[in-house]
C-alpha cells in the first residue's frame, strides 16, 4: 500500500459529524495533510479534535461526506483492508492506555504480536525505540510503577513500533510537566523531521508557540490552516532615539 508523495495522505471534503442525531460536530469540514507534514490541531473544548483524529484512524465514519487516507476512501474500504491501513498510523489516544499486566516491552510489542509478527522480527525495535525515549532502564518496569511521563513515553514508543507514516497524538503532553511535554514534543518533531507525518491535538498554546509549526485550527465545525505562531518583536532598547 504505497502512497505517492505528491498526493495528500489525509483528505477531508465536504465531512459532517452529527452525534445522536442532533449534535453536530463538523460541518462540512474540508482538510488535507501532505507526506511529511506537522500540524497541531487546536480548537475550544468539544470543538471536535479527537472526534477528527478519530475520523482519520477509521475509528468512527463521517455522517456525510468523504474522508480518504493514503489514497483508500475509507467508507469504501473492506473491513478487512482495515489493519494493514491502520498499521500505517500510531496512535497516542487517551482511552488507548497502557496495559497494567504487561511490562514496557511488551506494551511496545503488542502491536507487533496483534499482526502476528514474529518477535525476532520486532524485539531490536522495541528495545530501540525504548531506549529513543530515553526509557531503557524500564523495559521490564510495567505501568503502575512508571511515572505520568514515562507511561507517555511508552504510549508514544508503541505508537511508532509499527513504523507508522503518520502518527496521530491526542494531548500527548496533557498529563506531564512542562519539562516532560517539551521532550515529548521534540521527540515527535524529531519523527517528523525523519519524515512522518504528526498531527497533534492539544490546548498547549506554551508547546504551540514554542514549536512554531502550521496549525489547523477547528471552530464551529471547519477546520482553517493557519501559519505558524510568530513571537512578537522583541522591543529593542535605545530603537526609537
Ligand atoms: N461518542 C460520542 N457520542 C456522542 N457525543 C460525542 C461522542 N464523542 C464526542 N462527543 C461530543 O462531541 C463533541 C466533540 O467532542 P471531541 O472529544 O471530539 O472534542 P475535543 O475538541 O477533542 O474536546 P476536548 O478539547 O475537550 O478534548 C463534544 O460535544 C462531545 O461531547
Amino acid at each position: 500500500m504505497q502512497s505517492d508523495p505528491s498526493q495528500p495522505i489525509v483528505s477531508f471534503d465536504d465531512v459532517h459529524l452529527t452525534y445522536d442525531g442532533e449534535r453536530d460536530v463538523l460541518r462540512g469540514t474540508r482538510m488535507s495533510l501532505g507526506t511529511g507534514d506537522f500540524r497541531f490541531l487546536t480548537g475550544p473544548s468539544g470543538a471536535g479534535k479527537t472526534s477528527l483524529l478519530k475520523l482519520i484512524y477509521a475509528a468512527h465514519r463521517p455522517t456525510s461526506g468523504s474522508v480518504e487516507v493514503f489514497g483508500h476512501d475509507l467508507s469504501a474500504m473492506p473491513a478487512d483492508e482495515m489493519p494493514k491501513l491502520r498499521r500505517r498510523i500510531g496512535v497516542v489516544f487517551q482511552e488507548f492506555r497502557l496495559l497494567d499486566h504487561l511490562t514496557a516491552f511488551e506494551n511496545v510489542a503488542l502491536p507487533m504480536r496483534v499482526l502476528g509478527v514474529s518477535p525476532n522480527n520486532y524485539r531490536d525495535d522495541v528495545v530501540e525505540l525504548l531506549s529513543w525515549v530515553g526509557l531503557a532502564h524500564r523495559i521490564d518496569a510495567q505501568p503502575t510503577v512508571l511515572s505520568g511521563g514515562e507511561k507517555q513515553r511508552v504510549a508514544l514508543a508503541r505508537a511508532l513500533v509499527s513504523k507508522p507514516d503518520l502518527i496521530l497524538a491526542d494531548e500527548p503532553t496533557g498529563n506531564v510537566d512542562p519539562v516532560m511535554g517539551e521532550k515529548i514534543m521534540r521527540l515527535l518533531l524529531e519523527l517528523n523531521r525523519l519524515g512522518t507525518a504528526v498531527v497533534v491535538a492539544t490546548h498547549d498554546l506554551g508547546l504551540v508557540r514554542g514549536l512554531k509549526q502550521p496549525i489547523l485550527r477547528l471552530k464551529d465545525g471547519q477546520v482553517n490552516l493557519h501559519a505558524p505562531i510568530q513571537d512578537e518583536p522583541q522591543a529593542v532598547a535605545g530603537a526609537a532615539q
